[in-house]
């Protein structure tokens, strides 16, 4: 059965969830009101694995496409790559109705969707994500982004799609690694807003591990309307929507620190996510059996949990560029116990660098 969610945000959508739902894509076009030709950016490797699928469907429409497949991988996430997509678009005659689609991972979807937003001043954009992070996480609610030497994520736009598809079948195709791996953004929705959701994670943990596609999309259908949820109260990131940046601040230092080659963003996050929860113990505010809830889940999935020998001061300095920081002065996302996140701005440096140290 798909399962739709609305976004009403400052363009509203729908998010489109199901095993296997790509005529709901074909529908959704043919009554769309978008120039008949469609513009498919992807990687090289879900080009590889699933573009004939894709393009099965497109062609059951009386769209013409074009496509674009760049390197997979973070270091994709580049000004080069973006100017090679404008190139693209414009040596095929997109104009202002003619869509753009999103096809992959989020690195895919973040950095396709900043070319939408931008080109032209903006062109429609539809999602269809192909990974676990990008189906809970990434294709939904409108940050777009590349990277810069100087941190993770420095340029980007908000900018919402016209439709979100999220066809769990493409899921089939990844290793466990990968799989898994993506499991920190999932846990975190759980310690930020889904208490029911830590519970499930920690009651069907063998499920999960089976990859049983019921109880995978269930999660990603919960995933995806806690986010929805927040999009809806703060689009922009004035307050509430920083909760979902729970385990970021450190996990994006870890990211750059290692030029993105050793720790993927779920991975980092995951790093993050574990130090987040040994701040919010020290703290006083959740107890140690939270913090060990928290780090064994992480675990279960396993996802690293301890920090790498660097010098704490080397993860602070990239920290004042994280896009929370204002006026020198860091913001954390902490949580109060599993369901409840609060938003720290007080945190002095002798703590931050302690903590880092307990957790190497
Ligand atoms: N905009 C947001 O709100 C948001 C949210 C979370 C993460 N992100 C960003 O998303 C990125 C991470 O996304 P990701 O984890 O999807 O990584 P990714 O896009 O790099 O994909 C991971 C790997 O899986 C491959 N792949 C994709 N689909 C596949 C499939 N179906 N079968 C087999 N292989 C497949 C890709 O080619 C890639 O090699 C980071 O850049 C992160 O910053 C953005
Ligand atoms: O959508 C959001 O808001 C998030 O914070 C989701 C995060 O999982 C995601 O990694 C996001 O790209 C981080 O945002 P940033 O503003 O810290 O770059
Ligand atoms: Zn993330």
């Amino acid at each position: 059965m798909n399962q739709i969610i609305t976004v009403n945000a400052s363009q509203s959508y729908n998010i489109n969830v199901s095993y296997d739902n790509l005529n709901d894509l074909v529908n959704f076009l043919k009554n769309s009101n978008f120039v008949r030709k469609i513009f498919i950016i992807s990687d090289t490797t879900v080009c590889r694995l699933h573009l004939q699928t894709l393009l099965s469907y497109i062609e059951q429409t009386n769209f013409v496409y074009s496509v674009y497949c760049f390197e997979p991988g973070e270091q994709s996430k580049s000004k080069e790559v973006l100017f090679d997509i404008y190139d693209f678009l414009i040596e095929n005659n997109a104009d202002r109705k003619t869509p753009l689609l999103a096809f992959g991972g989020g690195v895919v979807g973040d950095i396709a969707s900043f070319a939408a937003s931008t080109f032209m001043r903006g062109i429609p954009l539809i999602h269809v994500p192909t990974t676990i992070v990008s189906q809970t996480d990434s294709s939904i609610g409108g940050k777009t982004a590349i990277n810069h030497a100087k941190g993770k994520n420095l340029i980007g736009t908000f900018y919402q799609p016209n439709a979100v598809f999220i066809d769990t079948k493409f899921l089939d195709t990844l290793s466990d690694e990968e799989f898994f791996n993506a499991f920190s953004e999932i846990i975190k929705y759980g310690i930020i807003m889904d208490k029911q959701l830590f519970e499930f994670l920690e009651t069907y943990i063998d499920d999960i591990l089976k990859r049983n596609y019921k109880t995978i999309t269930k999660i990603i259908y919960d995933c995806a309307k806690n986010k929805s949820i927040i999009i809806q109260k703060d689009e922009k990131e004035l307050g509430l929507r920083a909760i979902l940046n729970f385990g970021h601040t450190l996990g994006h230092a870890i990211e750059a620190f290692f030029e993105y080659k050793k720790y993927t963003h779920s991975q980092a996050v995951s790093i993050g996510e574990v130090f987040a929860a040994k701040l919010s113990y020290k703290l006083g505010l959740i107890d140690e059996k939270t913090f060990y809830r928290i780090k064994n889940l992480l675990e279960k999935f396993n996802l690293p949990t301890k920090i790498d020998k660097i010098e704490p001061i080397e993860l602070i300095n990239i920290m004042q560029h994280d896009k929370k920081s204002k006026g020198g002065i860091l913001e954390f996302i902490l949580t109060k116990g599993i369901g409840e996140a609060i938003i720290a701005n007080d945190i002095n440096n002798s703590l931050l660098t302690e903590t880092i140290r307990e957790l190497q």
